[in-house]
């Protein structure tokens, strides 16, 4: 039994290789979808075999209108289909060209998540060869207002829901999901989806979002990624005003109430998936992110995406930044507008990496960085009302309450905004920055777009060209003085797929902050001459595949140096290995 499952699974030209032999955490091709060659037949393997009306609407498989003469007739196909034929070019030509057509961000959104539902590989095409441009439909900004109408644009459910209702029954609802080999988790609970705050369980649109960026810039096989919200109710009262709304309709549960049902889903997913699935916490509050960080992870392969992965985005930026403003990082004095999961999580490992370049104690470099909450300055006499988080940072200073004064006080060379609120940094705040630095950094972290600090027009015209600015979502090329300044994109997505490859492929088991070094460190160094030459602190997103692999093996390698890798022996050549393990959406001929 077992081998002929194996055959159907496999296809006869893949049975000398071992399936399980990535097991040890490795990418595991249960269903042989990559590993065979292009020319050779792979069975569209479900449960039973997919054909005809089923194949159809069967989105791992169907192929539409590429479906070959042959295939319509093997797979009962015949008559279900127009007569033509299209190539899975063609069929992409068409979608671009028809997704152009519409003016309205979120009606692309929609097409591509219909997309999705009907044919996961066409889907998947569109993103990876036109990802400069689909990125900011399905990720910030437009994911932001899918997430505020999801509610009215609701078709079919993507993902899995566990809400309180689930209590004590969290491992039976895990089981409900069609896959069983999973390898990346992302999960929110909506309390703070980008910086539009409160969404309840319309969040759901950014695990969906995250985990399809997964597979597109990161290769994660599509089957092996889930999205999960869970659903504690929204303090969101006109979600809880709206008849369309699809969560709970009560206020957020809190305190052991909500420990007791985050931990039940720990351990379901622990005991369903194993240790080795990666959990990536996505828009949590930060009063529940960073304590749910420390508590599972010394328990389970946690991850942090908005304190962790936006951290090791933000220090490649401004280690590739050196290059332009010159100076080593410990030369660099930072000021944050936001103390909170980004803010301080940047702003942690910025310190413990000038620890390691200058050899002298965390406590010392982050005397360097300096963050202003809804507050002020965060200093010294703050220091008792101050959540753990910030404890670290209030250094001696006088009180500032304000932005602009802060930055007149503390003259950063970097200004880094992660406050969830648009125009923050005003005319005034950018034009103290170009009064005492010759090449201001400016960094508007907050997404989607309206919640931005500044835009890139604000930041150059307020620097008359100087300054050298990213934000967190992207900025059209601008035109200043005769010349185009092109605004590089600082967002977490160049890291958390490289990221969780390589965790994946090495099989690690925990999370060390020295794999977000060396994330940082693999992202800074892809960023060329020529993308400097524009100005660029990052390397354009059409690379993104290259980077992650480059990412991925340099996370594994870490993992491997720190005894936290089980996928033994290691892989000789990382970058390879991670490149050979990578979704390609490539259609397969189906026997
Ligand atoms: N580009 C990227 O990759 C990423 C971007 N982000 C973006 O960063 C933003 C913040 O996220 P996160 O850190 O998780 O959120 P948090 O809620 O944890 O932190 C927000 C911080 O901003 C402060 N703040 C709010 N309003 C003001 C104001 N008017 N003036 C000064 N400070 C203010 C808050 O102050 P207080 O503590 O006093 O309330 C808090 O310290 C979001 O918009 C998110 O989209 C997040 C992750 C990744
Ligand atoms: C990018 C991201 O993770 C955020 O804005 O929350
Ligand atoms: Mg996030």
């Amino acid at each position: 039994m077992e081998s002929t499952l194996k055959e159907m699974r496999d296809g006869a030209s893949v049975l000398d290789m071992d399936p399980k032999s990535t097991v040890g955490g490795g990418v595991e091709d249960v269903y042989g979808e990559d590993r065979a060659s292009e020319d050779q037949f792979v069975t569209p393997w479900t449960f039973s075999v997919a054909s005809g009306y089923s194949l159809l609407r069967d989105p791992r498989h169907n192929k539409g209108l590429a479906f070959t003469e042959r295939e319509r007739d093997t797979h009962y196909l015949r008559g279900l289909l127009p007569p033509t034929v299209l190539s899975q070019e063609l069929q992409e030509k068409k979608l671009m060209d028809s997704l152009r057509q519409y003016q309205v961000p979120l009606q692309k959104y929609t097409a591509l998540m219909e997309l999705e539902e009907r044919n996961e590989r066409l889907f998947y095409k569109l993103l990876i060869d036109n990802v400069e441009e689909l990125l900011p439909v399905v990720y910030t900004p437009t994911v932001g207002e899918a997430c505020q109408k999801y509610g009215s644009i609701f078709r079919r459910p993507q993902g899995l829901y566990i809400s309180l209702k689930e209590k004590g029954k969290i491992l039976e609802v895990l089981r409900n999901w069609p896959e069983k080999s999973i390898h990346v988790i992302v999960v929110t609970d909506g309390e703070r989806i980008l910086g539009l705050g409160d969404l309840g369980c319309q969040g759901m649109g950014i695990p969906v979002g995250k985990l399809a960026l997964y597979t597109a810039l990161g290769g994660l096989r599509p089957s092996t990624c889930l999205p999960i919200t869970i659903d504690v109710g929204t303090n969101n009262e006109q979600l809880l005003k709206d008849e369309f709304y699809i969560g709970l309709r009560q206020r957020r549960a809190t305190g052991k109430e909500y420990a007791e049902l985050l931990h039940e889903f720990m351990s379901a997913v622990k005991q369903n998936y194993g240790e080795k699935v990666v959990i990536q916490f996505e828009d949590f509050a930060n009063h529940n992110a960073f304590e749910l960080l420390a508590k599972y992870g010394t328990t389970h392969l946690v991850f942090n995406d908005d304190i962790q992965g936006t951290a090791a985005v933000v220090l490649a930026g401004v280690v590739a930044a050196l290059k332009l403003i010159g100076g080593k990082l410990a030369d660099h004095s930072f000021l944050f507008l936001g103390a909170g999961e980004a803010g301080t999580g940047i702003a942690e490992l910025i310190a413990l990496e000038m620890s390691k370049q200058t050899k002298s104690p965390v406590e010392e470099t982050r005397k360097k960085i300096w963050l202003v909450d809804s507050k002020g300055l965060i200093v010294s006499s703050r220091k008792d009302s101050l959540q753990h988080f910030k404890k670290p940072w209030a250094h001696e200073h006088e009180p500032v309450n304000n932005l602009l004064d802060a930055v007149k006080a503390i003259k950063p060379t970097i200004l880094i905004g992660s406050s969830g609120v648009g125009r923050t940094f005003t005319k005034e705040v950018i034009e103290a920055m170009a009064s005492f630095n010759e090449k201001p950094l400016i960094m508007a972290l907050s997404n989607p777009t309206s919640q931005s600090e500044c835009t890139a027009e604000e930041a150059y015209t307020g620097t008359q060209g100087r300054a050298i600015f990213a934000s967190g979502s992207p900025f059209d090329p601008f035109e200043y003085n005769g010349k185009v300044f092109v605004p590089g994109q600082s967002n977490n997505a160049y890291i958390f797929p490289g990221f969780g490859l390589g965790l994946v492929i090495s099989g690690a088991i925990r999370v060390h902050d020295d794999m977000l070094l060396a994330a940082s460190e693999a992202l800074a160094r892809q960023v060329t001459k020529e993308n400097f030459d524009k100005g660029l602190i990052y390397p354009p997103f059409s690379k993104i595949r290259k980077i992650s692999a480059e990412i991925a093996a340099n996370v594994a390698a870490k993992a491997y140096e720190l005894g936290l890798a089980t996928r033994l022996p290691r892989p000789e050549n990382l970058v390879k290995y991670a490149e050979s393990c990578m979704y390609t959406p490539v259609y397969r001929t189906y026997r």
